[in-house]
């Protein structure tokens, strides 16, 4: 009699504890809540449409793990559509930034077949993965903000390559270290890097080396455009720089990132071309008349989520 009274209650625990998370699904769901629940990552929303992402392994000093590369792409794609925020802040949680590629956990990528071609075929698109991890980043229309504190070693410099701004601390240095563990850069440094420092001679010296460059010389080359005494100054100054942009039009905002990616890797008339037909739809949006009114009556506008 008692067993059966134990298993009754069993069911009966599994049946409320399954409606009660189906419920918290279903009312995620209508509210149109995306979750950002990671291994690797921390998101939080320090400001209205502002959220702060983390690198959030501090123990391994945020090196890169399988998971990681995963998590990543992923928390971007959500972002990139989640009509809550309209930038985006990224930062390492400890003592840096990030250590670069796990150097503990790189089965994903590694051979293991005896057939040279057939290990071809399956390493090409995990390296295509682990590219779209950082591309995903410059999809992400969204300004995204990079804070960098103590190292940003290799696949650091790859993410934050991918930012849309970086700010770092007196502390911070950068390592293109791949050619130090053997490897040809290939998520992203080497294709990004050159163009934003605008310094080729410079760009190949730093990743044929691997030499380290720090915060002033970092600031010096266009890398980093400022730099803080410390992380919380920093923290504070992204998310400044995060709550102005946000309340900008963010129709506005997310066109001129579009036409600056499409633009620096295409010809002047072609980069005229792709925003004249951006615009002669944007233009109609309700924000340029919003923003005209605003000025007239010097008031600060306010732009509907997108
Ligand atoms: C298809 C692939 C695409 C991606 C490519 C990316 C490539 C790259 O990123 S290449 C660069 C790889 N990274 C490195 O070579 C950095 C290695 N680490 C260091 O040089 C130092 O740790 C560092 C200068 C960053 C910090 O030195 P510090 O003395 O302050 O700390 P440590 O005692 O060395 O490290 C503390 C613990 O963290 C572990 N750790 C550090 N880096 C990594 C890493 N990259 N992967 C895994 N684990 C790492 C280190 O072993 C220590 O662990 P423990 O001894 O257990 O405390």
């Amino acid at each position: 009699m008692h067993g059966i009274r134990n298993i009754t209650r069993k069911i009966l625990n599994y049946s409320l504890d399954r409606n009660a998370s189906l419920t918290c699904l279903a009312v995620r769901k209508m509210s149109g809540e995306t979750s950002y629940d990671f291994e690797t990552l921390k998101v939080s929303s320090p400001r209205e449409d502002v959220a702060h992402v983390e690198l959030n392994r501090p123990d391994r000093l945020n090196a890169m793990n399988i998971a990681f590369w995963r998590e990543c792409r992923e928390c971007f794609q959500k972002l990139a559509i989640d009509k809550n925020y309209r930038v985006i802040i990224v930062s390492g949680a400890g003592r840096l930034f990030t250590a670069g590629l796990d150097l503990m956990d790189m089965g994903d990528v590694m051979p293991t077949g005896k057939d040279v071609a057939r290990n071809c075929f399956k390493m090409r698109p995990k390296i295509e993965e682990y590219q779209e991890s950082f591309t995903s980043i410059e999809k992400c229309p969204k300004p995204v903000i990079a804070a960098v504190h103590g190292g940003c070693v290799g696949g650091g410099v790859d993410l934050t390559s991918a930012c849309d701004i970086r700010y770092c601390t007196q502390d911070a240095w950068f390592q293109i270290k791949e050619i130090d563990v053997g490897l040809t850069a290939d998520v992203g440094t080497l294709q990004r890097l050159p163009k934003i420092i605008g310094n080729d001679s410079l760009a190949r010296e730093l990743c044929y080396t691997a030499r380290k460059f720090h915060s002033d010389e970092a600031k010096e080359i266009g890398f980093v455009s400022r730099i803080f005494p410390d992380k919380a100054a920093m923290i504070n100054a992204a998310i400044e720089l995060a709550s102005l942009i946000a309340s900008k039009s963010p129709v506005a905002v997310q066109g001129t990132k579009v036409s600056m990616v499409y633009s620096r890797d295409h010809s002047v008339p072609e980069g005229l071309a792709h925003i004249a037909l951006w615009n002669q739809a944007m233009l109609q949006s309700e924000d340029v008349m919003k923003s005209a009114e605003a000025m007239m009556q010097k008031k600060e506008p306010k732009f509907s989520k997108l």
